[in-house]
């Protein structure tokens, strides 16, 4: 695969930087966006000239909003267990053997935080937005999004994360330690740019065993994520899913509880 429509990818000076470009949808993904970031992290991974990959959004409203909402028929349009495969994704980014820095130009919300919080450094611009909506919207992601992300910020703070679904601006992200860093927007680049130079200094086989020493503590949860899915693909087929999608699209509140009773936790 190499004619993406859905994503940019291109190489300098050994960073590779793989953009979202479906600024119309605020970057959300879809199927394809899904396959067309996991080809280009493949490319970067065994390119022994890469040694550090940045992932990002295109334009200044959107890092990566989640799952195409438009693309959700209770399920996404692509392949896999819900028409996503957001799990080899999130998978592949740890797998992935040097560093990956998530360059957070605006919204991080929902499937879009996950990705950060999966991501081996952060870098945020002050206009940035971080935040988990599933609840809102009929979904969950139960794997990495939640049990990592309690790892990243803690128990607590990932529990409200999901449970209120508020959002947070940069400097609260940074505070809890969801980024690394928060510039203006106007020195992202410079600054995105002075992390990969410093990384591009250093052994790469060292980094590569530094990701896969620091991975080692929290792989289990590849294994709930998987069960997570096989768990959500059946929620997606309930009323009270399709009702959150509904809402969201209708841009009204979602009516949870008015629906019908396949769901836990009334
Ligand atoms: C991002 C918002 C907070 C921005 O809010 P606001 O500034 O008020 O602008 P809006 O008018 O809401 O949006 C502008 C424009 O963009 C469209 N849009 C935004 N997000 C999406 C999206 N995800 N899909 C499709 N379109 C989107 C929006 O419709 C507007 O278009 P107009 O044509 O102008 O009307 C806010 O938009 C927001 O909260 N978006 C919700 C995003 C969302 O629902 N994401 C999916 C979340 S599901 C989830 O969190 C589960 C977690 C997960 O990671 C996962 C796991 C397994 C499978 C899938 C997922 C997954 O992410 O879906």
């Amino acid at each position: 695969m190499s004619d993406y429509t859905d994503i940019l990818f291109e190489v300098t000076a050994g960073v590779a930087r793989i953009t979202i470009n479906r600024p119309e949808k605020y970057n959300a993904f879809r199927g394809k966006t899904c396959d067309e970031l996991i080809d280009a992290l493949h490319k970067a991974a065994w390119d022994r000239s890469i040694g550090v990959v940045v992932l990002t959004g295109s334009g200044d409203k959107a890092f990566c909003t989640g799952g195409d909402q438009s693309a959700h028929d209770g399920g996404y349009d692509g392949r896999g267990l819900i028409g996503l495969p957001v799990e080899e994704l999130q998978g592949l980014i740890r797998e992935v053997p040097k560093p990956v820095i998530a360059r957070v130009n605006g919204y991080a919300i929902g499937g879009g935080n996950v990705l950060v919080t999966c991501c081996d450094l952060a870098i945020a611009s002050e206009t940035a937005q971080f935040g988990q909506v599933g609840p809102k919207v009929g979904s969950v992601d139960p794997g990495f999004g939640t049990a990592l992300l309690a790892r990243v910020v803690g128990e607590k703070k990932a529990r409200e994360i999901w449970f209120l679904c508020r959002r947070y601006t940069a400097q609260q992200a940074l505070a809890m330690g969801l980024v690394n860093a928060v510039v203006p927007a106007a020195e992202l680049d410079a600054e995105v740019d002075r992390w990969c130079e410093e990384i591009m200094a250093m052994s790469p086989t060292a980094l590569a065993i530094a990701k896969r020493s620091f991975n080692a503590d929290s792989d289990s949860i590849r294994g709930i994520g998987g069960l997570g899915m096989q768990a959500l693909s059946l929620y997606y087929g309930t009323a009270e899913s399709h009702e959150g999608v509904a809402a969201f699209l209708e841009k009204r509140k979602p009516r949870f509880r008015d629906v019908g009773k396949e769901g836990e936790g009334k």
